[in-house]
């Protein structure tokens, strides 16, 4: 491997996306309109139970604890992602300013008037810029959102040029927010690793490198939202996502005992998930539970998924002590990261429909 300069043509690639337009600016324009393409059928949208009632069981778990070997904490970690895939993190030491400066420079882009968020727009064979990514066929049902994409970790796969230069202050905010949730990534990778019978490095070891994307979700208010879903069911190819949500709407559901469960935000709290990539290793004793998002009928919503990944080149399976301590058999066959992203990036998402190619 060359130097850090030589690298620049390990930036993943992705798998193209077609053009759709910004929900945002067709809100704008009519707020009554919900064009036949994004209306879900009755059965997608109806709850199958429901389970507002286990939203308070989310589990909270408390990083000062995790980060000082605290055997309790880590035991709740363990149980978190065995049960329920998701957990709440508190006492993460990420300033609140940091957490503000993020909102308030990522709303002022999305403000913005559609020709200057149109100059960073993403190309159809691209992930990063402002747009749609995951668009696969004409006749898909649309996702009742917008997006900005950005690489930011390593720093040599930014592509400063589709950084937004506006609103000022943008780059300064997404650098201090990137950066704590580096920070937060590396202790929980390190617990997990410890949880998983590990040393406190393996995980990240295993990555080679680790990669760090963030995903802004903006989720115009949509006056028919019982018939659209702001983001489709899916599972993340993560290996850990964390999720800064908006503090007064609610809109991501999980799965949970055939249900959806609200995951109520919980001010300065961040929001974790298992990804696929953990699911793997772990051979499923860790869970990427399927999760989407729903729209509020008067509000804007706005999210901030960072997904943590492996290089490329990384071939992620079942790791072989995981297997024997669950004593079965190995739930899904080693394969490439980037091939498995590729691969997915092809479906239409469909749930965990994406995750049957590495399975045995
Ligand atoms: C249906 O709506 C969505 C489906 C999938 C995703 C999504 C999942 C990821 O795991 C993911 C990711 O890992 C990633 O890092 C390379 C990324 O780029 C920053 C994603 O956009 C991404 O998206 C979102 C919505
Ligand atoms: O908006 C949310 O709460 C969920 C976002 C999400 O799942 C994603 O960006 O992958
Ligand atoms: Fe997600």
């Amino acid at each position: 491997m060359g130097s850090i300069t030589e690298q620049e043509d390990d930036i993943p690639t992705y798998a193209p996306s077609l053009q759709v337009p910004s929900v945002q600016e067709m809100v704008m324009k009519d707020p009554l309109q919900v064009p036949e393409r994004y209306i879900r059928n009755e059965e997608e949208m109806q709850k199958k139970l429901d389970m507002f009632h286990l939203s308070s069981q989310v589990p909270i778990i408390d990083l000062s604890l995790l980060s000082k070997g605290d055997e309790e904490e880590l035991v709740k970690l363990d149980l978190a992602c065995k049960e329920w895939g998701f957990f709440k993190v508190v006492n993460h030491g990420v300033e609140s300013e940091v957490l503000k400066a993020m909102k308030d420079a990522t709303v002022q882009f999305f403000e913005l008037p559609l020709e200057e968020k149109n100059k960073i727009s993403m190309p159809p064979d691209d992930i990063q810029g402002y747009g749609h990514a995951y668009v696969v066929s004409e006749d898909q049902i649309l996702d009742w959102s917008d997006a900005l994409i950005l690489l930011v970790y390593p720093s040599r796969f930014r592509k400063l040029s589709i950084w937004p230069t506006e609103p000022k202050g943008f780059k300064e905010a997404i650098d201090a927010y990137s950066t704590e949730l580096k920070r937060v990534a590396l202790e929980l990778l390190g617990s997990l690793s410890l949880v998983m019978g590990m040393d406190k490095g393996s995980l990240l070891e295993l990555h080679k490198e680790l990669l760090q994307g963030i995903r802004v979700n903006y989720y115009p208010p949509c006056r028919m939202a019982d018939k659209v879903l702001g983001i489709s069911p899916h599972s993340d190819t993560s290996t850990i996502t964390i999720l800064m949500q908006d503090d007064d709407v609610t809109g991501l559901e999980i799965r949970h005992q055939e249900g959806w469960v609200p995951v109520k935000p919980v001010p300065n709290a961040l929001v974790v998930n298992v990804g696929d990539v953990m699911e793997i290793l772990s051979n499923g004793k860790y869970k990427s539970i399927e999760h989407r998002a729903v729209t509020n009928e008067r509000k804007t919503r706005l999210s901030y998924a960072t997904f943590f990944i492996p290089r490329d080149e990384v071939e992620i399976g079942p790791l072989d002590h995981m297997i024997e301590s669950q004593g079965s058999l190995p739930m899904n066959k080693k394969v490439k990261y980037g091939e498995y992203v590729r691969q997915s990036m092809k479906m239409k998402h469909d749930g965990k429909a994406h995750t049957q190619m590495a399975k045995t």
